[in-house]
Order: C-alpha cells, then sequence, then structure tokens
C-alpha cells in the first residue's frame, strides 16, 4: 500500500519524521519502506499556492492509495479544546472572490463558478470517499481555507455566518480540490492549536497540538500498513 502523508511545514509533522526514522527502513530523501507499506512525505509549504502546486506535481507522478493531509488549525467552536484532533470532512474556499462594499462574495455568489461543478459539492469540496478501510474515531470538522489567518471581530462574524465553519487552515482546500481531481481517496487530519479570534499569539498551543496530532497520525498510518497486510495475506 502506498500512503501519502502531506504537511505544510517539517514541524507540524517532525514527531512523525522520528517515528519513520525509528521504525522503517528509508529508502529515499522523501520515502520510507513501513511493515509492507511505503509511506511518501511530502512538505508543501504555507498555503494553498504550495500545497496545490506541490500536490499537482506529486500526483503527476505518482499514485498513492491513500493521502493524509496533516496539520494544525484554529478553532471557531469554543467548546473544542486545544489540541484536540478531527477529521476535516469539507473546506469551503473563504477569501477567494469579491468584496463588495463591507460584504464578501465568493466565486459561486458572483456566478463565476457554478454549484457542484466538478469536483465541488455545492459550493464545499467535500471528503465524498466513504470506502475508509479503518474505525475514524476522530470528530468531523467543516473546514474554510484562507490565505490570511482570520484576526478581526467582522472577518469571523463573516465567515461564520456565511459558512459555519469549525475549523480554519490555510491549505486545506488546495488539498481536497487536488485529491478529488485525481480520484484518490484522501483524509484530512488537523489538531487546535488556537480558537479564531483577535489576534494574540501568546495563547496558541502549538506544541501540544502537534503532540496530539502526530500521535493520531503515527495510529493511523500504522493501522492502514496493519489493515493492509492483514487483507493481502487473507488472498
Ligand atoms: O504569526 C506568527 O508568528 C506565526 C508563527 C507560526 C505559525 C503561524 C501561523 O499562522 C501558522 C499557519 C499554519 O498553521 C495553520 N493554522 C493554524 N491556525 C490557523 C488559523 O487559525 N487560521 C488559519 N490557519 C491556521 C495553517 O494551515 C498554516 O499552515 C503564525
Amino acid at each position: 500500500m502506498k500512503i501519502l502523508v502531506t504537511a505544510a511545514t517539517s514541524l507540524e509533522i517532525k514527531p512523525f519524521l522520528q517515528y519513520l526514522e525509528q521504525h522503517s527502513q528509508q529508502v529515499s530523501d522523501y520515502r520510507f519502506r513501513l511493515t509492507g507499506c511505503e509511506v511518501d512525505v511530502l512538505i508543501a509549504g504555507i498555503g494553498m499556492m504550495h500545497t496545490a502546486f506541490s500536490l499537482g506535481k506529486y500526483f503527476t507522478l505518482h499514485t498513492p492509495h491513500v493521502a493524509i493531509q496533516a496539520g494544525i488549525c484554529g478553532t471557531f467552536r469554543k467548546d473544542w479544546h486545544l489540541g484536540a484532533v478531527v477529521a476535516v470532512e469539507s473546506e469551503h474556499l473563504a477569501d477567494l472572490g469579491a468584496e463588495d462594499n463591507d460584504q464578501f462574495k465568493d466565486l459561486f455568489d458572483i456566478n463565476l463558478w457554478k454549484e457542484s461543478q466538478h469536483p465541488f459539492t455545492g459550493t464545499s469540496l467535500v471528503n465524498t470517499f466513504h470506502a475508509w478501510p479503518l474505525a475514524l474515531e476522530l470528530p468531523a470538522a467543516t473546514g474554510v481555507s484562507v490565505n490570511r489567518v482570520s484576526g478581526s471581530a467582522a472577518t469571523i462574524a463573516q465567515l461564520e455566518a456565511k459558512y459555519q465553519p469549525d475549523t480554519e487552515s490555510m491549505e486545506g482546500a488546495a488539498f481536497h480540490y487536488a485529491c478529488l481531481q485525481e480520484n484518490i481517496p484522501f483524509l484530512q487530519i488537523r489538531s487546535i492549536s488556537n480558537y479564531v479570534e483577535i489576534r494574540d499569539k501568546s495563547k496558541w498551543q502549538i506544541p501540544t497540538a502537534v503532540k496530539n496530532l502526530n500521535d493520531e497520525l503515527v495510529r493511523t498510518v500504522e493501522e492502514l500498513c496493519a489493515h493492509y497486510t492483514t487483507v493481502t495475506k487473507n488472498f
């Protein structure tokens, strides 16, 4: 089984990389062999432009069975605790469009895109791969992707009213788009490093978020590889 693990920065998946160093055989700069599984690691860069370019290039050369995007994110949900790990199931591109006075209009609102044009479901990029072989016990989240971390009351209120998001990242939509276009089953796992609120970086809990994210990432990859090994043994 071929698995792609992608992240915006190596810092976000450093513990996973250390795990691979200890438990797998490294076959190239970015490829690891782990109990019958091939795991590629792609550090795609921060933001949708870098993510789309990196994944587009990668998918012209490789077709993984599963792609996993792992990263930290902000949450709009005050009832979710920092450090919680979630699976983001759908994404909106929440700052691509036009400003109309103090209102934001996305490309669907201004009729440059049509609802449900491929690969969108309505106006969002939904993870439609339901044949995931593992029981995912993570809370499901609805995400928005932005080029600028939201940090004003007005922007936050607009995003909440328009998209009812649980999470905010800078790469999720690009990942969903690339995987849906290439028909590659995928999973976006994010851990919450901060609340989406008026900017106060001192409140961000990046170390806890990174630890929990990587615990979950290791568990998921190990389970996927074990599942695949069991399935292939039975044939
Ligand atoms: O401003 C800083 O000093 C600073 C230092 C380290 C990281 C940042 C980020 O903004 C991280 C962006 C990175 O993390 C994801 N992320 C995390 N929280 C949020 C959020 O509330 N809204 C959007 N993106 C977030 C994002 O996916 C980036 O990859 C700043």
